[in-house]
């Protein structure tokens, strides 16, 4: 899938001890990697200020600005509207139907075409959303970021040696992006009425990065390899790793690719029922990730903060503090990740998230009857509890939601369980960004104890069901699920050579 090399058993877990050094190529190939988590993030992050500010909605919603600010209405369904839904939404349902054109385009045609892709389609979108005269454009903008969006994962997402720490990484680079997306509709909010425009056409600046370097950059030794073009790979190889001694490096690949390639069909292998453990985790973990309710913050925090009363700047800057706890729970994971575990990370996380969201439920539901303001000493609460939940989404089901998908398939089913990994996460994704405001207006502070049941749910669900993955090689993970108390009735099959029943 997507270009991504699958190393060889053998090579997995070895000492690498290749020749070379870090190079301006390997410097650049990293600032492409960043920036296309960046500009994933400021997307995310941008959309919800940008609703929260008048000029914004005066322009395309004047329904949703006249009940902004009438007085004495039902609050939760202020900015309960299909087509605010779908500004936010419709970014993830293109990176959805993008998810299966952009892994054919990568195995075919390289890494460099897609992130070229990815990078001026990232560009018209944020061109068109800035110079929005209307909703069609709007829309259109952010489908286009969305087709941006899934190359970026696909190949961020791909390469088995980006485990662990690093992998968490390109989650971190999300949250940056999201942190600054909040920064920036903190400063803009004041620039009338035009600051909206700025947010959303600021998103440029990094897609120019990226696409500046995917024009720059050679396409990946790997790629070429896997793509038969040898020469061409080892020349590449020579040059990013700036010494001609690479050949031990270049055999690997060429290893790595030749195993690659005796891989058939990973999409039948992973419906095949011993390989039913891994189809779960494939569909249940982004799944998961979605349901914990994260994006209700991540895309409508300031929104949120305004319904219960906070007022335009302290809605705005209190999004900037979740953005910050996004961070910070995340660099929390990157330190502690390969010491704990996996799990110990989930079920702490999942306890955390779950006292967090039913305590906002339940100031929301005894302190809030939709009419008035929440007082100043319940607003600091909401505002503490939701950092709680927010720090402990990010040192869990934030980047081991990727991680641990990354780490749970065999060989054989790895390409295709990273492509529904993220074709589910993408469209959850969407379902929360489409319904959220609709639930919220409907479920009023129920909506908080509807995604509290999720945690419980995804928290037990990992205590009884999912192996630790820490330090476990890609080539025993099938002897992970043979030992399971639950999995080993399907993962067993593989001895008992039942691998053709569906
Ligand atoms: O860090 C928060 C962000 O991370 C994701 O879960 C994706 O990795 C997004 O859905 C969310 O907005």
């Amino acid at each position: 899938m997507a270009g991504g090399s699958l190393l060889a058993p053998s090579l997995a877990n070895r000492q690498i001890n290749y020749k070379g050094r870090t190079t301006i190529p390997v410097l650049l190939a990293c600032i492409a990697a960043a920036s296309g988590g960046l500009i994933f993030g400021y997307d995310i992050g941008i959309s919800g200020g940008v609703i929260a500010m008048d000029d914004f909605l005066i322009k395309f919603f004047p329904t949703v600005y006249v009940r902004k600010h009438a007085a004495h209405e039902n609050n939760y369904c202020k900015y309960d509207n299909q087509g605010l839904q779908a500004f936010t939404s419709s970014l993830y349902l293109a990176a959805l139907f993008a998810s299966f054109g952009a892994s054919y385009v990568t195995s075919n045609k390289g890494r460099r075409p897609t992130m070229l892709i990815g990078g001026l389609s990232f560009l018209v979108g944020a061109a068109l959303n800035a110079a929005a005269e209307n909703l069609a454009m709007l829309i259109i903008g952010r489908m286009m970021l969305g087709v941006g969006s899934v190359p970026v994962y696909l190949s961020e997402m791909a390469p088995p040696k980006l485990r662990g720490g690093l992998n968490i990484m390109f989650q971190q680079a999300v949250n940056f992006g999201i942190l600054c997306a909040n920064l920036i509709n903190y400063g803009t909010a004041n620039l009338q009425p035009w600051g909206w425009r700025l947010s959303l056409g600021l998103a440029a600046v990094p897609a120019s990065l990226l696409t500046l370097a995917a024009i720059f950059l050679s396409d990946t030794p790997n790629s070429l390899i896997e793509r038969g073009h040898l020469e061409q790979g080892k020349s590449v190889l020579q040059k990013i790793r700036g010494t001609p001694d690479v050949e031990a490096e270049f055999q690997d690949l060429v290893e790595a690719s030749r195993v690659a390639s005796t891989i058939k069909d990973p999409f039948l292998s992973i419906f095949r029922r011993k390989n039913r453990p891994q189809l779960t985790m494939a569909v249940l973990i982004p799944y998961f990730q979605q349901v914990t309710g994260i994006n209700v913050i991540t895309f409508y925090a300031p929104v949120l903060f305004q319904s219960i009363g906070f007022h335009s700047n302290a809605s705005l800057y209190s999004a900037v503090i979740t953005g910050l706890m996004l961070i910070i729970g995340t660099g929390i994971s990157i330190f502690t990740v390969d010491k704990f575990g996996r799990r110990v990370l989930f079920l702490h996380g999942g306890i955390l998230m779950f006292i967090g969201q039913v305590v906002t439920g339940l100031v929301l539901a005894f302190e809030f009857n939709g009419n008035e303001e929440l007082s100043r000493g319940f607003a600091v609460v909401i505002l503490v509890v939701t950092c709680v939940y927010v720090v402990s989404f990010a040192w869990s089901w934030g980047p081991l939601g990727w991680l641990v998908p990354s780490e749970v398939f065999a060989l054989e089913t790895r390409s295709a369980g990273q492509c529904i990994t993220v074709a589910v996460n993408m469209l959850f994704t969407f379902a929360v960004a489409q319904s959220f405001l609709s639930m919220f207006c409907h479920f009023r502070f129920g909506i908080f104890l509807f995604f509290a049941g999720w945690v419980v749910v995804m928290t037990l669900f990992v205590h009884f069901f999912l192996p630790e993955t820490k330090k476990v090689p890609i080539e025993e993970m099938q002897q992970e699920w043979s030992k399971h108390w639950y999995w080993r009735r399907f993962a067993q099959e593989q001895e008992n050579q039942d691998d053709s029943k569906p």
